[in-house]
């Protein structure tokens, strides 16, 4: 995919009317790769600060082709988007890219020195740090990651999984406030990916806006605050965990329910009640039927941290298109 840029005003860069409350937003982007191939169609999305939010939908919907306007490595050819204050455009891309990280979907896509350590070090030597900060910067991303046993190995010789380890490190040492993610547990063992998620917990404790393009509804539930459905090119719901309850938006866009939440499902659990969606949620249920109320759950389905809707989008749009 490569990046091109787009013929924007850029006047338009620091447009005083526009809306920065978000720290992300993108009103009506449309996208067409020089193939002609359509990839995103009118699509619009807003992203709190802080957030950890899942792009969720099937193959080809359009989530890495979005998710690369979102750090400016593609420009609007239509509708805009604003990312920390600033309209991304050809004025301004290199300095949201600086702070904006991304995590590519293939790692050979993002490691290219000849060893871990050059890789990683490169971002912040091009941000002109001092030798003391880019080295005291590498090796903390390096342990953060837990791969500081491998700065001084070539990283086309890596497993999947270190490369992935690796390609992350490198993210985390440009320090940027917002994270972007493309399948970032493609390739990683289990152990892998509890490790990626504490990861992703410890940068979202510290403040970090994350924001992870994923086919994987569990994932998703175990991980995220906010979900976004994308189909043929466009956000078609956005809101809280509980979009994730609504199977008829997930089955529309090629997905399906958490498996925890179908078991819930075709167990035919108290109608009306909201479906657990992760094991630990799930555990939490199971002991609150058994118990039959006497936790003060009324013998019913409480589970998550979220305002327990009714298996509905109380807290989501659902955009009919
Ligand atoms: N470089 C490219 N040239 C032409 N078409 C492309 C290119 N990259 C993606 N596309 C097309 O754009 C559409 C959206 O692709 P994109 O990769 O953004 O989807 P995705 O949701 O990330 O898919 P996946 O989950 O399979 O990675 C698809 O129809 C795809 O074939």
């Amino acid at each position: 995919m490569t990046p091109r840029a787009a013929g924007k005003d850029p006047e338009r860069a620091h447009d005083p009317v526009a809306p920065t409350d978000p720290i992300i937003r993108v009103e009506d982007l449309r996208h067409t790769y020089p193939d002609g191939t359509p990839s995103l169609r009118g699509c619009s999305l807003r992203v709190e600060a802080g957030c950890r939010l899942a792009i969720l939908g099937p193959n080809g919907a359009g989530k890495t082709t979005l998710l690369l306007h979102l750090n400016g490595l593609l420009l609007p050819e239509a509708g805009r988007v604003w990312v920390l204050g600033t309209e991304v455009g050809p004025s301004t891309c290199r300095q949201v890219r600086a702070r904006v990280g991304y995590l590519f979907q293939e790692a050979d896509d993002q490691l290219l020195a000849p060893t871990v350590w050059e890789d990683v070090a490169f971002g912040p030597a091009n941000l002109g740090l001092s030798h003391d900060e880019v080295r005291r910067r590498a090796w903390e991303a390096l342990g953060q990651v837990g791969a500081s046993h491998l700065a001084h190995r070539a990283p086309h010789r890596l497993s999947q999984g270190e490369k992935r380890r690796v390609a992350l490190a490198g993210v985390l040492a440009m320090q940027p406030g917002v994270i972007l993610l493309d399948e970032p547990a493609a390739s990683l063992d289990p152990a892998g990916v509890a490790e990626l998620l504490a990861i992703l917990d410890g940068l979202h404790l510290g403040g970090t806006t994350l924001v992870m393009a994923t086919h994987d509804v569990d994932l998703a539930a175990e991980w995220a605050d906010t979900v976004a459905i994308v189909e043929g090119g466009r956000v078609v719901a956005q809101g809280g965990r509980e979009l994730l309850r609504d199977e008829s938006v997930l089955l529309r866009a090629r997905l399906r329910l958490p498996r925890v939440a179908a078991v819930f499902r075709d167990a035919e659990a108290p109608a009306g009640r909201a479906w657990p969606l992760t094991v630990p949620e799930g555990v939490r249920a199971l002991r609150a039927l058994r118990n039959g109320g006497r936790d003060g759950t009324a013998g019913g389905i409480q589970t998550a941290s979220e305002p327990i809707a009714s298996n509905g989008a109380e807290t989501s749009s659902v955009q009919e298109g």
